[in-house]
């Protein structure tokens, strides 16, 4: 099982490293958007070996839990730690996080920081949670359909299904990009992957808000 998703992992990562060459041969950025949680990290290691002109790469996350950058639960930390390494140590991380205490106070600046970046982004690889949530859009959350409609780049989002705040990229924003990803691994997310694809409300399953157009799949056992 392990083997697989390390497979499947490095498939992603040449992938996502090819996505990014063929960009930069005919611009002078590429952006990279990535989720954080659990399954991305033999991904994030892949990739962080691939060689490409790191240099002219940036990085951000789909969405960020609002917690110090040296917090356990901080997906920037997980960036950090596992993709910003070796090769790839050369691309610009920008942080979806400020100082302010809640989110709801920082978006604004992050969504100028985000929109500065070169969109559409050459990927955007998303996750999957077991209740069918990608990025921060979680379906027992009161802005679930401000994510799902706003045509602002970012939103603060609270859920009672996540013990922290959080900041997500629109759907509007994650959908500019040449190419989705969806990264998913286990029986549970195969399951509630069928489930969301047999059906068309995002309201309920959000991830069925980016089942509408062409995204590739790379699952494991
Ligand atoms: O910060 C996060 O939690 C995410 O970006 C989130 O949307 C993630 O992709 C799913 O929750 C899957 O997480 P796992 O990989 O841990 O199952």
């Amino acid at each position: 099982m392990q083997d697989e998703r390390t497979r499947l992992a490095q498939a992603l990562a040449e992938a996502v490293a090819e996505a990014l060459r063929e960009d930069l041969a005919q611009q002078s950025r590429a952006l990279l958007v990535v989720s954080g949680g659990s399954t991305p990290v033999p991904f994030f290691e892949a990739l962080a070996g691939r060689e490409l002109d790191w240099s002219r790469v940036d990085i951000t996350l789909a969405d960020e839990r609002w917690v110090a950058s040296d917090h356990k639960d901080s997906n920037e930390q997980l960036v950090r730690k596992h993709l910003l390494t070796g090769p790839a140590a050369a691309a610009s991380y920008h942080t979806l996080t400020t100082a302010d205490d809640a989110p709801e106070a920082g978006v604004h600046e992050v969504s100028e920081r985000i929109a500065a970046l070169s969109w559409p982004a050459s990927a955007v690889i998303l996750g999957m949670g077991g209740d069918g949530h990608t990025a921060s859009l979680f379906p027992d959350s009161p802005q679930l359909e401000e994510g799902l409609t706003t045509e602002a780049v970012a939103l603060a989002v609270h859920a009672p299904s996540v013990s922290q705040g959080r900041i997500s990229l629109s759907r509007h924003r994650l959908i500019q990009a040449r190419r989705h990803f969806l990264h998913i691994a286990g029986d549970d997310k195969r399951a509630m992957f069928a489930r969301a694809f047999g059906g068309e409300d995002a309201r309920e399953l959000p991830i069925r808000a980016f089942l509408g157009e062409a995204i590739a799949l790379y699952w494991a056992p």
